[in-house]
């Protein structure tokens, strides 16, 4: 039997936002937004595969965190793994991607609610949602 492929993808943060990505293709999913990442290459660590990932799709370089709670396991031949990233150097830009979006709680939240997340995603929405409302500044 082969391997499921291993999917790694960035939860990007800084301060109480998160970074998304819109997905160009294919089109069943083209102009959905998604955590930015790919698949796992032999020889790599998971966060290997990340740090090469954010340069190649964001041109930044990134240090990675804790990963998030929930693997995805859409089907039997792939799995997603997310896990939190910051950038350390380089300001992020949209090398394979139609767009990028920095997006606090709320606005994720509204992302979700409208079905403009890829839908795998989704169990990742809700566990970051709730981070980044804890995130938030108070009101001055
Ligand atoms: N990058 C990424 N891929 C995701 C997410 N959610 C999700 O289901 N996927 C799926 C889509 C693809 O089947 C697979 C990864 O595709 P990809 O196109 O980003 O990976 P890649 O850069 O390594 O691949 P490639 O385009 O070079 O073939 O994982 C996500 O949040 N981020």
């Amino acid at each position: 039997m082969t391997e499921p492929v291993l999917v790694v993808a960035g939860a990007v943060l800084d301060g109480h936002r998160m970074l998304l990505a819109q997905r160009d293709y294919p089109e069943a999913v083209a102009g959905l937004w998604e955590l930015p990442g790919g698949k796992v290459e032999s020889g790599e660590s998971p966060d290997q595969a990340l740090v090469r990932e954010l340069c190649e799709e964001l041109d930044v370089e990134v240090s990675v965190g804790a990963a998030l709670r929930d693997v995805v396991s859409p089907t039997d031949s792939l799995t997603l793994v997310a896990m939190r990233a910051e950038i350390v150097s380089g300001t992020p830009r949209a090398v394979e991607h139609r767009a990028l979006r920095w997006v606090d709680g709320t606005e994720l939240a509204h992302l979700v609610r409208d079905g403009a997340l890829v839908p795998n995603d989704l169990g990742w929405a809700h566990e970051m949602i709730a981070e980044l409302q804890v995130r938030r500044p108070e009101p001055s």
